[in-house]
């Protein structure tokens, strides 16, 4: 049962050390490939210890609307793959979430009907127009207003032709992935050819081809910006989901300011996840770093964030870290530059912009560069942090608000996107 957190919500204070064991929800990537490739593939499928959360909930409804069926009703959801049967006229609620939007309208150009899709007020401003415009090429008819962004209608026929497309994916990684997911079920495959400045989280485009391989479906990505993907089936599955390691970020934060040790249960020895690089990042700001039997366990300086060391480090690989770690260095005693991720403007909000004033807001010394952050020690003060409806501000609002009194997370609530319960889960480490 959840409980409504008040808003804006006290952040709770680490008065000692925190010490605890965590067991984490599932990944949303690897849920919502999960699902996705479900629908497409040849036969009934199992997502297990799937993540229950908006955006996933968000993209079982999408599925289930366009004649697949997502059993959500337990831990381990069942999967029916789409018919070829006409569907009505479908609307998907893309939310905000990214993988929704982007990772849908190719399988509704698989349907046979038109499928018109919309969202939060703030997803009208987050980039599709690329993968609209490569459908379109690659033979599906969609009308967007000419806006290249939500709502449109994809006018699905049941087959896609495919082929070759050239996108500029430098916005996001997703472009490519969305494409990549159903190429193997159109008629000629899809060959993407990326043009443009470097692609972002390159590791979640690693995660879905992956995930397609792992199904048996051949994908070529043995040059640099391109990724062919032959047509074929995509084989049924019977898949357990990892834990949502970058959803891992506040709660080893949470070590990391409080002097204290946690460990995250189950943390793979393998893994395609871009949060696997926080061992990484917060062993270079001076975090003792373990894997044991139990887990990961991440243990903070003695005398916690102020013996955090600041960090440079480029970022565009694992950008979605960026809120957790940037409210970190706020917090070290040594300066940080955090770079090569002006794509994150174009996530659930403008995570530089917002980082940036919220931060700055309560003391911080920040300073906003087009493609990324430097701060530098100062001292913070308590005041409200704004969410913007992004998770991962609400996460930065918590870990700052573990070492410093009276920082209150406005819309803390807005975690529900990818962490359920997150307010209650987190209150009770403290
Ligand atoms: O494919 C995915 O599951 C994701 C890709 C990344 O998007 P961008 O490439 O837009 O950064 C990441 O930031 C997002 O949280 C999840
Ligand atoms: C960028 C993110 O989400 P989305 O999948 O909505 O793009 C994120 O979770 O940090």
């Amino acid at each position: 049962m959840s409980t409504a957190a008040a808003d804006p919500w006290p952040a709770p204070v680490a008065t000692e050390p925190v010490d605890a064991v965590v067991s984490l929800p599932g990944s949303k990537s690897l849920t919502n490939r999960a699902l996705v490739l479900a629908a497409l593939a040849d036969g009934p499928s199992v997502v297990r210890r799937a993540l229950r959360s908006r955006d996933t909930e968000l993209m079982a409804r999408a599925l289930t609307s366009m004649g697949a069926h997502v059993d959500t009703s337990g831990d381990d959801w069942a999967v029916t793959p789409l018919s070829t049967a006409a569907a009505d006229r479908v609307e998907v609620d893309c939310g905000l979430a990214g993988t929704v939007m982007r990772f849908v309208p190719p399988v509704a150009g698989l349907v046979d009907g038109d499928v018109a899709f919309d969202g939060d007020p703030h997803m009208r401003n987050r980039p599709v127009g690329e993968v609209l415009a490569a459908l379109v090429a690659l033979g599906v008819r969609i009308d967007d207003g000419g806006r290249g962004s939500l709502p449109f209608t994809v006018h699905g026929t049941g087959t896609v032709p495919g082929g070759t497309v050239v996108i500029d994916a430098s916005a996001s990684s997703q472009f490519v992935s969305a494409l990549l997911l159903a190429g193997a079920r159109f008629e000629h495959g899809v060959d993407v050819r990326h043009d443009g400045k470097p692609v972002p989280s390159l590791p979640h485009v690693e995660m879905t081809i992956a995930m397609l391989r792992d199904r048996g479906v051949a994908v070529d990505d043995s040059d640099a910006n391109r990724w062919a993907v032959a047509p074929g089936a995509i084989a049924a599955r019977d898949e357990a989901i990892e834990p949502d390691l970058s959803n891992a970020a506040p709660f080893l934060a949470l070590a990391a300011v409080s002097g204290g040790s946690v460990t995250v249960r189950d943390w793979p020895t393998s893994t395609t996840q871009p949060g696997d690089a926080l061992r990484d990042l917060l062993a270079q700001m001076g975090c003792r770093v373990e894997r044991l039997a139990e887990g990961l366990r991440v243990t903070g300086p003695a005398d916690g964030h102020r013996g955090l060391v600041g960090l440079d480090a480029d970022l565009h690989d694992v950008g979605e870290l960026t809120p957790a770690v940037a409210a970190l260095c706020a917090l070290a005693s040594t300066p940080s530059h955090l770079r090569g991720i002006a794509h994150i403007r174009g996530h659930e909000t403008d995570r530089l912009a917002a980082l940036a004033k919220e931060l700055g807001g309560i003391g911080a010394d920040v300073v906003e560069h087009p493609d990324g952050l430097s701060l530098r020690p100062a001292a913070l003060t308590g005041g409200v942090f704004h969410t913007y409806a992004d998770h991962r501000m609400a996460h930065a609002g918590v870990i700052v608000g573990a070492a410093v009194p009276g920082v209150l997370v406005e819309n803390v609530a807005t975690t529900s996107k990818t962490f359920p319960d997150f307010a209650a889960f987190w209150s009770g480490l403290l």
